[in-house]
This record gives structure tokens, C-alpha cells and sequence, in this order.
């Protein structure tokens, strides 16, 4: 596990600031939750912690470290990154691309020891994917395409593990327990979502993006209010608790008229 720190962190792409003074903190172990609307920076900030993308300003430490200084060989073992909608797997089968989370461990030409071959068979149980395990990657469902990049990461036996929309594809039984297993794992997770019931109920910390800037960060109890959903996503809600299990409980009511008027004071 490690801690991952981000400060006054941002980037620009021709002329446009597109994360603009990110200051973050995701803790040993804890599963923190991106939020924010689309197009409001998340999957930026994820390359950017993933040593992607360099940041034109600030820094990102891992542990002690800055990312900078990490090296390339043990940023590749301790960080594993699930992006979105990966489509670059040819020719190759589900079980080749779960080993390829043993590949930073291994010389170029080495074998696969039984260890590894362990640890591959079990992150294909921990995904429910082995039955699919010689299937072609190409002819698989997105929500099996998802667990398979999951099981390859954590075939990884990562430190820390960076997820863009991990859930967008999954059944709701696949997306209840993508969350439960990563918030079991010993690692520290980033999480892109968009639900912002499963960040309520899964995550230790949620961290919301705004046009680029942190609007809130902190316990989703804290942070999950009706006031900043409605000024950042636009949309009124009810936060109450679900009575039987006294999980926070988001409720829709409808989208504000006009987004930009939600987030003035009353009277402008
Ligand atoms: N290379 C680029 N060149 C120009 N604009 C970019 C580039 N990369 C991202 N953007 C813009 O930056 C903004 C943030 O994009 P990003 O993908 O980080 O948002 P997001 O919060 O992940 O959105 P979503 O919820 O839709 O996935 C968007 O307006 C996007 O169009």
C-alpha cells in the first residue's frame, strides 16, 4: 500500500487549463472516489497520476517519492492503471492479457514461473472471468473486457491501483463487487465514477472536480451534500440514509433549469 499525494497540481493543452491547482491526498489503503461531471477533468487527473501525462505545475508523490523520481521499472510494478474502453488487445486471449500484469516482474525472455501462474489464476477467480479464460479478447462483452483488465491488474499485485470508470459496462451484481473487492484490497485505489451511490457507499474519501479544480474533497457524508451536487452536476437531489442498512442514499429529483443559474447566489 502507499499514500498518493497531489499539490497544486495542473495542465494545460493549447492554451486551455484543464486541471488547475489539484490538491489531493489519497491515504494507505483507502479507496478514494473521483467525481465530477463530464468533461470535468477526471480521466485527465488519472494520466496524470499515472505518469502519462506531465504535469506543467506541481507535484505527485508516491509515499515519500515523487513520481519523477519513482523510476520506471518500480513505478510499473507498485502502479497498476485500468483505463477506459481498452481496445488494443489483438490476437490474443483472456488468460495472455491477465499475464500481463506478471510481465514488469519478469525478464524479457523468462518463462511464467508457477507463481505467476498462480497469481493469474487467482485474479481470474477474483473477477469471476476463468471460464472465459480462452476466449479471444476481441469477441468479449465490455463488462468482460472490464474483469479482464481488472484481473491484469491485479495479477499486478500493485501498491496502488488508478481506475477510470471501472463500473461503466458491469451488471449491477459485477458492479457491487468490482467495489467490494477493491475496497478489500490491501492498495490504494483512485476511483473515476459516476454514480455517486456506489462512491457513498464504497469509498473512504471522495474527491469532486469542477471545470478543472477541486470543488470538494473529504467523507462522502461530508462532501455529498444536496447544495454541492446541485451547484457542480446541476441537479437537485434528496441525501437522507437507507433506512435498513444506514447507507448514505442519494435521490435524483430533476436537473436545475439552467446550470450556470445554480451555481449563482439568489438575486443576480
Ligand atoms: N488532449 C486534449 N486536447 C484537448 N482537450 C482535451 C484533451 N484531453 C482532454 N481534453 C478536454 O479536457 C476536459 C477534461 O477531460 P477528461 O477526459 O479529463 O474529463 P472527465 O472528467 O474524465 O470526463 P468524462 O466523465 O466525460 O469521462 C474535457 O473537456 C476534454 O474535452
Amino acid at each position: 500500500m502507499g499514500r498518493i499525494t497531489t499539490t497544486r497540481l495542473s495542465w494545460s493543452v493549447k492554451g486551455h487549463r484543464l486541471l488547475d491547482g489539484i490538491d489531493m491526498a489519497a491515504p494507505d489503503g483507502k479507496t478514494v472516489g473521483l467525481l465530477g461531471p463530464n468533461g470535468s477533468g477526471k480521466s485527465t487527473l488519472l494520466r496524470l497520476l499515472a505518469g502519462l501525462r506531465r504535469p506543467d505545475t506541481g507535484t505527485i508523490r508516491y509515499d515519500d517519492t515523487s513520481l519523477d523520481d519513482l523510476g520506471r521499472r518500480v513505478r510499473a510494478r507498485r502502479l497498476a492503471v485500468v483505463e477506459q474502453d481498452v481496445s488494443a488487445h489483438h490476437h490474443v486471449n483472456v488468460r495472455q492479457v491477465v499475464e500481463l500484469g506478471r510481465t514488469p516482474f519478469r525478464g524479457r525472455f523468462d518463462a511464467l514461473t508457477e507463481r505467476d501462474r498462480r497469481i493469474v489464476d487467482a485474479a481470474l477467480e477474483r473477477t469471476e472471468i476463468s471460464d472465459k479464460q480462452h476466449r479471444s479478447w476481441h469477441t468479449l462483452s465490455g463488462g468482460e473486457k472490464q474483469r479482464t483488465q481488472l484481473a491484469r491488474a491485479l495479477a499486478q499485485e500493485p501498491r496502488e491501483i488508478l481506475l477510470d470508470e471501472p463500473t461503466n459496462h458491469l451488471d449491477i451484481r459485477h458492479q457491487l463487487e468490482l467495489l467490494d473487492l477493491l475496497t478489500h484490497l490491501d492498495v490504494t485505489c483512485v476511483v473515476a465514477l459516476h454514480d455517486l451511490n456506489l462512491a457513498a457507499r464504497y469509498c473512504d474519501h471522495v474527491v469532486v472536480l469542477d471545470r478543472g479544480q477541486v470543488a470538494a474533497g473529504g467523507s462522502p457524508e461530508a462532501v455529498l451534500t444536496p447544495d454541492l451536487i446541485e451547484s457542480v452536476y446541476g441537479v437537485r437531489v434528496l441525501v437522507d440514509r437507507e433506512p435498513a442498512t444506514g447507507t448514505l442514499r442519494i435521490t435524483y429529483l430533476g436537473a436545475t433549469a439552467d446550470r450556470t443559474a445554480a451555481t449563482q447566489p439568489q438575486g443576480r
